[in-house]
């Protein structure tokens, strides 16, 4: 059955332009070919195989993700890729690497908070990887705390340096990626002390390692802090631990654009914003936003083409059985993931978009929509991390017992996407953060300070008027309320831009009916999900609650001929998709099974640990021993 499409007649069943939904997903044209053109490079160069990694030891592990991220590099030169075919390469070799830190935040970090000379000098040698950066924020003792932070850089007037230390077991760095085993430099943060008075905390290029040998410079103590979660997933990273014993570094490295320190040891703080400072987090927040929608619509392609694979009960006069995805209790949980899939690619789409905007005006001394771009990635990182980790989850349950197993591709990425919810902002944290400015913007109501952007709907709700003096009762104590509040806020932004998105012209017949559909989804299946909310706070009655939950289920009906070519919209290639459940041609069973055969286990049939252990107990040597 070699070669057959077992998923055709799926496809024949669809009612709409699939390849204009491609260049929708992608986002445009240029996008599409891009992505198709190195997807296809990747998945074709057995250089870039990825199928062995769950039996790999961590060491061979590791060690096969410096190959790949030198032969990627390789690549990436011959072939002469532009940046944005370099990004998508290493996109699609789908493995966490140092790179993701050397061209996520490392990079990223200098752009935004090093001057003009600065980045003269430090940018060309990380474009041309002949430094590796990685972003050592983190420490033992403090991660979202970042003022809590507790390393030092104490400013010599002597000799014009900083001198970088550890005073603590907890001030030691841990967690940064690329730290472990390969940076040569980081960006360092640590406590600015100038003329023995604190200014907060502060980013400083620090190099770590020799260029020659690479062994750690003197006074740095450094390593990888040992397993994560699942087998391979993230553990192709070297999260790292950094300890500072005094470390000099020339005055010139701590990084300036926010605040300044003079060779006379004159501390000086430009007109922009401190929270410049935690710049970086912002842009890598919004990339996050973008990636929950590859992740989670990975999940969904995996669940779907296998749900209509799969077979279960239902046969009529020895016919065959219904596929699980003619099951509405299937569809009401897959066909939610698969609209939030799209939902969060065009969140991801308008942040992208928020971000180039706040970045503009930051660079014309227009500071005015920084603390909405903040709650904005804020928010939207935790929504859609933790929407996609519980979505991968429900994705392999939704594939039964095949989904449990290493091909089916789900435990790993699960493994891999779920520290989203804590990396770059733990998810709770940064709701805070939201509920922070939204009670901020209910204090200002009735002042000269309209809201504007994403909160200008707050001027329109009659009843925060009046809440305010509730909101005085003390934002800790009603912190549980204030985060579902946050979170509503951020589900409001996604619906919102969804509708957006369809109020623009679509071209590709029937694609736009169709996400006119994946739209009333999402925002249906939200109402129905929290209808408790709805009705207590009156905004709908039990008819209204009634009619949406009919609605939602007509609507699940118009999606099941749509499915499989709404996931083959995503144009993942198997190689992406690293599932055998997931594979494009539906061809499951036959892989599965050959699959199995490949197994290190099943290369004799004899076990290791016959004759020591299994032969003594079926022979009763071990019981007559005791005995
Ligand atoms: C199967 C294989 C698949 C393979 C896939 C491979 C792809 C995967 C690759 C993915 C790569 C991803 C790599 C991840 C690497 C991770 C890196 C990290 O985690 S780096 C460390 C990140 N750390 C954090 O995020 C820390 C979180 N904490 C904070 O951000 C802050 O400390 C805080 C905001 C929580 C609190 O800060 P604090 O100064 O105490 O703030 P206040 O609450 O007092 O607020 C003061 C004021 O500032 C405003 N503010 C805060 N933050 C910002 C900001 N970032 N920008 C602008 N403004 C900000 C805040 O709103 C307050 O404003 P005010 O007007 O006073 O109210
Ligand atoms: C895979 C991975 C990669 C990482 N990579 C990097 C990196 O490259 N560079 C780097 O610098 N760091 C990195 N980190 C660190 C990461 O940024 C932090 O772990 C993250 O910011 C969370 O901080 P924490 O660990 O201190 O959590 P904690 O703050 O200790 O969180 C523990 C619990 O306390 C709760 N909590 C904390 N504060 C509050 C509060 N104010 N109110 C209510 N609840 C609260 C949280 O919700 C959480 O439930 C990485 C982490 C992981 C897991």
């Amino acid at each position: 059955m070699e070669g057959v499409d077992h998923l055709a007649h799926e496809r024949n069943k669809s009612e709409f332009d699939v390849d204009a939904m491609k260049i929708v997903w992608a986002g445009s044209p240029h996008a599409f070919d891009v992505s198709d053109r190195i997807s296809k490079l990747v998945a074709s160069d057995p250089g870039f195989r990825k199928d062995n990694r769950s039996t790999l030891s961590r060491k061979e592990l590791f060690k096969n993700t410096l190959r790949k991220a030198a032969y990627a590099w390789k690549t990436i030169v011959d072939l002469r890729l532009s940046e944005e075919e370099a990004a998508k390469l290493r996109f699609y070799v789908d493995e966490p690497a140092f790179t993701d830190l050397h061209w996520g935040m490392f990079i990223p970090a200098i752009k935004g908070q090093g001057t003009e000379e600065q980045q003269q000098k430090w940018l060309p040698l990380a474009y041309k990887m002949q430094i590796i950066g990685c972003y050592a924020q983190t420490e033992l003792g403090h991660g979202s705390n970042v003022q809590g932070l507790e390393t030092t850089a104490t400013f010599d007037p002597q000799t014009d340096e900083f001198i970088i230390h550890s005073p603590t077991l907890t001030s030691s760095k841990w967690w940064p990626g690329g730290l472990g085993k390969v940076a040569t430099h980081a960006i360092a943060y640590a406590r600015l002390i100038v003329g023995g008075r604190e200014h907060g905390v502060n980013g400083f290029i620090v190099q770590l390692r020799s260029l020659e040998d690479h062994s750690p410079l003197l006074g740095i103590t450094v390593g990888d802090i040992g397993m994560k979660f699942g087998n391979g997933a993230y553990n192709t990273m070297d999260n790292g631990v950094l300890r500072f014993d005094h470390v000099r570094i020339p005055r010139n490295q701590m990084l300036m654009r926010v605040s300044q320190v003079t060779c006379e040891g004159k501390y000086k703080q430009s007109d922009v914003p401190r929270q410049l400072v935690y710049g970086t987090m912002v842009y890598v927040r919004q990339t996050i936003v973008a990636d929950a929608s590859c992740a989670l619509s990975r999940a969904v392609c995996i669940a779907t083409r296998y749900s209509a694979v799969r077979r279960q009960f239902g046969s009529q006069n020895g016919g065959p059985e219904t596929q699980v995805i003619d099951y509405k209790t299937q569809q009401s949980r897959l066909f939610p993931l698969l609209a939030s899939a799209y939902a969060f690619r065009f969140i991801g789409e308008w942040l992208k978009w928020l971000y180039a905007d706040v970045t503009q005006r930051l660079q014309a001394n227009d500071f005015s929509t920084l603390p909405e771009a903040h709650a904005c990635t804020a928010g939207l990182k935790s929504l859609t991390t933790t929407a996609t980790a519980d979505g991968i989850e429900e994705c392999r349950k939704l594939c039964g017992g095949h989904g449990y197993l290493c091909s089916s591709g789900l435990p790993e990425l699960f493994a891999v996407y779920v520290p989203a919810c804590t990396y770059e902002g733990d998810n709770t944290v940064l709701l805070l953060q939201v509920a922070r400015f939204l009670m901020k913007t209910v204090s200002q109501l009735g002042s000269s300070k309209k809201p504007v952007g994403t909160i200008a709907y707050m001027t329109r709700v009659e009843h925060l008027m009046q809440c305010r003096c509730g909101v005085q009762r003390g934002f800790a104590e009603l912190s549980v309320d204030l985060v579902e509040a946050a979170v509503a806020h951020c589900q409001l932004i996604v619906v919102s831009k969804f509708i957006e998105k369809l109020q623009q012209e679509i071209p590709g017949k029937g694609v736009k009916q169709q996400l006119e559909v994946l739209c009333n989804i999402y925002a249906l299946f939200l109402l129905h999900k929290h209808q408790g909310d709805f009705l207590s706070t009156g905004c709908i009655t039990p008819k209204h609650a009634a009619l949406a939950n009919d609605e939602l289920r007509s609507l699940y009906s118009q999606v099941r001929p749509n499915a499989i070519a709404l996931v083959d919209a995503f144009n993942y290639t198997d190689h992406y998709l690293g599932s055998i459940l997931g594979c494009y041609d539906g061809n499951v069973y036959p892989k599965l099974y050959e699959a199995a055969w490949k197994d290190p286990l099943n290369e004799s049939v004899v076990p290791d640990g016959y004759h020591q252990y299994i032969r003594p107990l079926l022979k009763q040597e071990i019981r007559t021993a005791r005995l």
